[in-house]
C-alpha cells in the first residue's frame, strides 16, 4: 500500500483498467476478485487508512464498538428526527481499509428467502435467492463447531448452505454469556421453535448465530484482513488510502456521458485518476449517493442548490432510505452474573480479561451476542391488529410501495422484528444504580415502512451530506404501532421460563408504564441498527418498466452513464431481515462477477 503524496502522484500516472472507490465492505471484494485476473489494472481510492493488527478496538470481538467515535468512523449524524423528540442520532461508518465490516458487531446471518426474491419482482433478474445463494457462499469459509460445543449452546447449521473455501473464516462463538442456555428453551415455551436451518432460506424462529470471527486467531474478520491482506502484493492492485474521492470524472461523446476517473484528495492536494474500462462506486449507503450527486447526477433541484452542474437526471438517487430501527428494554439481573458492563468499570477484571485472551484466546473478550430468534407479523400482532395497521395505508401505486406493502399481507412470514438477548445495559437512556446489573432485550424492526433521504449539504456539498431517515414518519405510522407490539412480546420473552427466572425486573422502561408511556418511551429510546439501505437502488429507471425507483440497474449500472456501476449496500432496493454485512459480501461478489461477464473476461 502506497503512502504520501508521492503514493498519489504515482497512483496518477498508472494506467487502470478499473478504479473502485471506497475500500470498505464491497470495495475490497470487488477489487480483490478483479485483480484475479492478471491483465487487468485494478485501483483502490480509500479515504480512511489501514488499521494495524495490534488494535484490539477492531480485532478484539468482546470488545465489539470501541472502534466507534475513533479516528476510524466518520461519525456522522442524522438531521433532528421530528417522530423522535427532535433528537439526532448517531450513525456511525467505518473510515478505513474495510469500511464498516472493521466497525460492526461481527454477527453473520442471512435473510430468507422471499427477501431476496422480492427484488427479483421488482426487476433486479438474477438477484433472487437461488442466485444470490452461490454467492452468499463463494465469500464463507465456514469452521465447523465441535460435538460439545453444539450440545452446549444449542448449535444448528445446515452445512450444505454455507461456503467452505470463500475468504471470510465464519463460525460459531466458542462460549456464550451466562443466559444463552435459557433462550432457545424460554422461545419453545412461547411457541417459537429453534430454527436448525437459518441460513438456508428461512431465518425465522430462534437460533444460535454465527460471527464473523476466526476462531484459530479470535480475530475479527473483515474485508481487510479476509480480501485485501492476502492479495495485497499483487502487481495488479494499487490501493491508496487517505484519498478522499470528490466526484467522479464524467465526460460526454456522442452524446453519451462516459466514466473517466475519479477526482481525489490527498494530503490537501487534488489528483486525477483515469480508468480505461470502469469507476466502480463502493462508497456505501451514504457516501455513494454524494459522491453521485458531487459527478452531477441526480435530482436537479438538489444539484442547483449546491451549485452543482446537473448531468444526468435521475431524481432516485439518494432517496427510498430504508434503516432497521431498534429499542432497547433493559431488566435488572443478580449482581453476581458476569457481564461486559464489568469490565468497562472493573480495571482488574478488564486486565485479566485481556490476559486470558492473550494466553488462551478465551474468556470474555471473545464474547459476542448469539441469542438471536426473527418472528413474523402473524405471531406479534392478532389479526385484527394486522387488519387495523393494513387500513392505515392507502393503495399502493408503484412497485417498491406495493413490495413494502405486501409485508402486511396475511401470508407475509419473514421475520418482521429481530429479538437479540444478552447481559449488559445497552440503553444509554437507563437510569443505572449503583451495584445494579441489567441485561438487554433489542427489539429490531426488520420491514421499515418509513423512507428517507441522503443528500449533498447545498452549503457545504462536499462535507457530511443531510441524513434524513424520517424514522416513524411512514403513513399510518405503522413503524411505531408494529415496535409497540414488538415490545409486548418482548415483554413476553421475558415473562417466559426459564429467562423468567433469569431476571428480577424490567427497569427501563420501568415496569407498569401505560399504553401512552410505552409510546413516550419508544420516541425517546428508539434508535438505529446502523443498516441504512437503497440510496442508490437497483430497479426500473423512471418512465421505463420495473420499480421506477431505480439508479442502477440489476448489472448495477448507473442510468445515464457509461463505465459507472455501484456495488455496495445501497443498491438493496428492499431492506432484507437480516445484519447486512453477509449480503453485502454476496453483493460484492456478484458484482465482480457481471463486471467480468460484461467486459468478456
Ligand atoms: C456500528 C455498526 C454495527 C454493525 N453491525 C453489524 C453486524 O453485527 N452484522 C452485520 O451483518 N452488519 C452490521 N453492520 C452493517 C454492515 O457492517 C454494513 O452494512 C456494511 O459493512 C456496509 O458495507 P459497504 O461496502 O456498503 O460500505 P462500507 O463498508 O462502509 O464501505 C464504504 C467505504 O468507502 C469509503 N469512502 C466513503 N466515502 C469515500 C470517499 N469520498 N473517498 C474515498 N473513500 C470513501 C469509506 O471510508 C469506507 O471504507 C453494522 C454497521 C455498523 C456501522
Amino acid at each position: 500500500m502506497a503512502k504520501g503524496d508521492d503514493a498519489a502522484k504515482a497512483f496518477t500516472e498508472k494506467q487502470f483498467d478499473y478504479l473502485v472507490i471506497g475500500g470498505g465492505t464491497a470495495g475490497l471484494v470487488v477489487a480483490a476478485r478483479l485483480s484475479e485476473r492478471q491483465d487487468l489494472n485494478v485501483g483502490v481510492l480509500e479515504a480512511g487508512h489501514a488499521i494495524p493488527d495490534d488494535t484490539p478496538a477492531v480485532s478484539v470481538p468482546g470488545r465489539w464498538g470501541e472502534g466507534i467515535g475513533t479516528g476510524y468512523d466518520w461519525q456522522f449524524e442524522t438531521t433532528s428526527q421530528k417522530q423522535l423528540g427532535g433528537r439526532k442520532l448517531a450513525w456511525p461508518r467505518g473510515k478505513a481499509l474495510g469500511g464498516s465490516a472493521a466497525l460492526n458487531f461481527m454477527i453473520w446471518n442471512r435473510p430468507s428467502r422471499d427477501d431476496l426474491d422480492a427484488w427479483e419482482r421488482l426487476g433486479c433478474k438474477g438477484w433472487g435467492w437461488n442466485d444470490m445463494l452461490h454467492y452468499y457462499k463463494k465469500s464463507e469459509m465456514f469452521v465447523e463447531p465441535n460435538d460439545k460445543a453444539k450440545l452446549e449452546h444449542t448449535i444448528h447449521y445446515d452445512r450444505e448452505a454455507h461456503g467452505t473455501s470463500g475468504p471470510v473464516t465464519v463460525s460459531f462463538n466458542k462460549e456464550h454469556s451466562v443466559p444463552h442456555q435459557y433462550w432457545h428453551k424460554t422461545l419453545e415455551n412461547l411457541g417459537v421453535a429453534t430454527n436448525k436451518m437459518h441460513m438456508s432460506g428461512s431465518n425465522t424462529g430462534a437460533w444460535t448465530s454465527m460471527v464473523a470471527v476466526n476462531p484459530q486467531t479470535a480475530t475479527r474478520e473483515y474485508s481487510a484482513t479476509s480480501y485485501y491482506k492476502p492479495v495485497r502484493d499483487r502487481k495488479n492492485l494499487t490501493v491508496l488510502t487517505g484519498a478522499i474521492v470528490r466526484d467522479v470524472v464524467l465526460e460526454k461523446s456522442e452524446g453519451e456521458w462516459i466514466a473517466q476517473g475519479v477526482r481525489f484528495e490527498h494530503d490537501g492536494s487534488e489528483y486525477i485518476a483515469h480508468a480505461s474500462k470502469e469507476v466502480v462506486l463502493s462508497a456505501g449507503s451514504i457516501k455513494s449517493p454524494q459522491i453521485l450527486e458531487l459527478s452531477g447526477i441526480g435530482n436537479p433541484a438538489i444539484l442547483e442548490k449546491a451549485g452543482a452542474q446537473t448531468k444526468v437526471v435521475n431524481k432516485n438517487v439518494g432517496e427510498n432510505l430504508q434503516d432497521h430501527l431498534m429499542t432497547a428494554t433493559i431488566y435488572d439481573i443478580d449482581p453476581s452474573v458476569p457481564t461486559l458492563d464489568d469490565l468497562r468499570v472493573d480495571p482488574k477484571l478488564a486486565a485479566a480479561a485481556d490476559e486470558e485472551y492473550k494466553t488462551r484466546l478465551t474468556g470474555p473478550r471473545t464474547l459476542l451476542s448469539c441469542s438471536m430468534a426473527y418472528i413474523p407479523l402473524s405471531t406479534l400482532v392478532p389479526e385484527a391488529g394486522i387488519s387495523t395497521l393494513t387500513s392505515h395505508l392507502s393503495t399502493p401505486t408503484d412497485l417498491l410501495s406495493k413490495a413494502i406493502a405486501s409485508r402486511l399481507e396475511p401470508s407475509a412470514n419473514g421475520g418482521h422484528v429481530e429479538y437479540i438477548f444478552d447481559v449488559g445495559n445497552w440503553n444509554p437512556f437507563t437510569p443505572v444504580q449503583p451495584g445494579k446489573k441489567y441485561a438487554t432485550l433489542l427489539q429490531i424492526l426488520q420491514y421499515p415502512f418509513s423512507r428517507g433521504s441522503i443528500h449533498i449539504n447545498p452549503a457545504a456539498p462536499h462535507e457530511a451530506p443531510i441524513i434524513d431517515p424520517r424514522y416513524y414518519e411512514d403513513e399510518g405510522q405503522i413503524d411505531r404501532e408494529v415496535q409497540l407490539h414488538a415490545a409486548e412480546f418482548g415483554q413476553k420473552i421475558l415473562e417466559a421460563e426459564p429467562l423468567k427466572s433469569f431476571v428480577k425486573e424490567r427497569v427501563w422502561p420501568p415496569k407498569g408504564v401505560n399504553n401512552r408511556e410505552w409510546n413516550e418511551w419508544i420516541v425517546g429510546n428508539t434508535t438505529t441498527d446502523w443498516h441504512p439501505v437503497a440510496t442508490c437502488a437497483m430497479g426500473g429507471k423512471e418512465g421505463k418498466e420495473g420499480g421506477g425507483g431505480g439508479v442502477v440497474d440489476e448489472r448495477l449500472r448507473v442510468y445515464g452513464v457509461k463505465g459507472l456501476r455501484v456495488v455496495d449496500a445501497s443498491i438493496m432496493p428492499l431492506q432484507i431481515s437480516a445484519h447486512l454485512q453477509a449480503t453485502v459480501y454476496a453483493i460484492g461478489e456478484k458484482g465482480a462477477d457481471v463486471i467480468l461477464e460484461d467486459a468478456g473476461a
